[in-house]
């Protein structure tokens, strides 16, 4: 395989680091991270090889989903600073190529996941690829500021996901899970919103800070905020948590609220000259946030399996 391959390639060349690309490796970490706890902390064990084939045709229908928002959104990715050097609209990929390559992969992964796990963890992983792709991407991104409250949902639904591997079903538990990433996606994505405004603002996307403005998005991260706190409390008292999840919401869900009242008090002048400084680590700390709270499950888990962890 030559070299050119694996480096940023010319307009028309695609790479393999392209195709990659499509898959949205960075943020798909945390998506199949969420998947990996949701299967770990179900009550139902699964062989190692069966979990580690799970996994990795979810992260391979998270990527699908990528490429086939990156397919879709080529036009408007191409007019935002953050997005333009993208494959598609950087012209390396060809919009063809990366539908093909979404559809392909997205057909893959759930049939795979189906044979090896279950068919409801299948169809499940569809209807998220589908709920991403078609409910958030096409529908109602470009049409509502309410868009990444809704289609939020397709990102919150990867621990379920993983939970029906395990168990083939739904339960409170895995609601729970869903709760949580579903009310932490707008003060996650909004806080980011604030200071790439005008990103948005040139690709015609309607987002909150566009259609309401920042100081109406701070109180909207505020409120969501608050609102995460008894997600985040219901989970650490529920089946799957105990003391080790309760002490990291506790300080987690501190911490953010002290973030989020902090942008709500902002002066939007005071933001503007100091480079949105506290919003960007907001944003920062939303991924550490969301981290954390899914490796305590984790970590409490792990202690159960030693005799200690959890309320029983
Ligand atoms: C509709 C829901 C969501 C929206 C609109 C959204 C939007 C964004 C945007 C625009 C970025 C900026 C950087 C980039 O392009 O990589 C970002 C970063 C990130 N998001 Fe989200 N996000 C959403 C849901 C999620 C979910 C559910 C997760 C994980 C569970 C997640 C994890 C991340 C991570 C890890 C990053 C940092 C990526 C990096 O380091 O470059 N996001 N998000
Ligand atoms: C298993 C599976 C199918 C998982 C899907 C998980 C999922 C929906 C994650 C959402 C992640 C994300 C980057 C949303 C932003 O889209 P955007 O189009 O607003 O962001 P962009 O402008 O960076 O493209």
């Amino acid at each position: 395989m030559s070299d050119t391959s694996f480096s940023a390639a010319a307009p028309g060349e695609a790479g393999l680091r392209d195709f990659l690309a499509l898959l949205k490796p960075r943020v798909m970490s945390l998506v199949v991270f969420t998947a990996f706890v949701g299967l770990v902390v179900a009550p139902v064990p699964v062989h190692p090889f069966v979990a580690a084939v799970a996994i990795l045709f979810i992260a391979l229908g998270g990527g699908a989903a990528g490429a086939l928002n990156m397919w879709y959104d080529a036009d408007i990715d191409r007019l935002m600073r953050r997005t333009e050097r993208r494959p598609v609209p950087a012209g390396r990929v060809s919009e063809g190529e990366a539908l093909g390559f979404g559809l392909a992969l997205a057909g893959i992964s759930c049939v795979m996941l189906a044979l090896a796990a279950n068919v409801f963890a299948g169809l499940f992983l569809a209807f998220t690829i589908f709920f991403y792709v078609v409910v958030y991407t096409v529908w109602l991104k470009r049409r509502t500021p309410q868009n990444i409250v809704i289609g939020g949902a397709a990102g919150a639904f990867p621990p379920m996901i993983g939970w029906a591997v395990a168990t083939g079903g739904i339960s409170a538990e895995s609601l729970l899970m869903f709760a949580l990433i579903f009310l932490w996606t707008p003060p996650h994505f909004w806080s980011l919103a604030l200071f790439m405004r005008d990103d948005y603002s040139r690709a015609g996307v309607p987002m909150l800070t566009v259609t309401h403005g920042r100081p109406a998005t701070r109180g909207w991260i505020l409120a969501y905020t608050l609102a995460l706190i008894p997600a985040s409390l219901a989970l650490a008292f529920s089946t799957v948590g105990g003391p080790l999840c309760l002490a990291a919401a506790v300080v987690l869900d501190a911490l953010f609220l002290r973030g989020a009242l902090r942008l709500w008090r902002r002066d939007e002048a005071v933001a503007e000259a100091d480079g949105f400084a506290a919003e960007k680590r907001l944003f920062r700390f939303s991924l550490l946030w969301l981290f954390g709270h899914f490796a305590a499950l984790l970590a409490e888990r792990a202690l159960h399996l030693t005799g200690w962890g959890g309320w029983a």
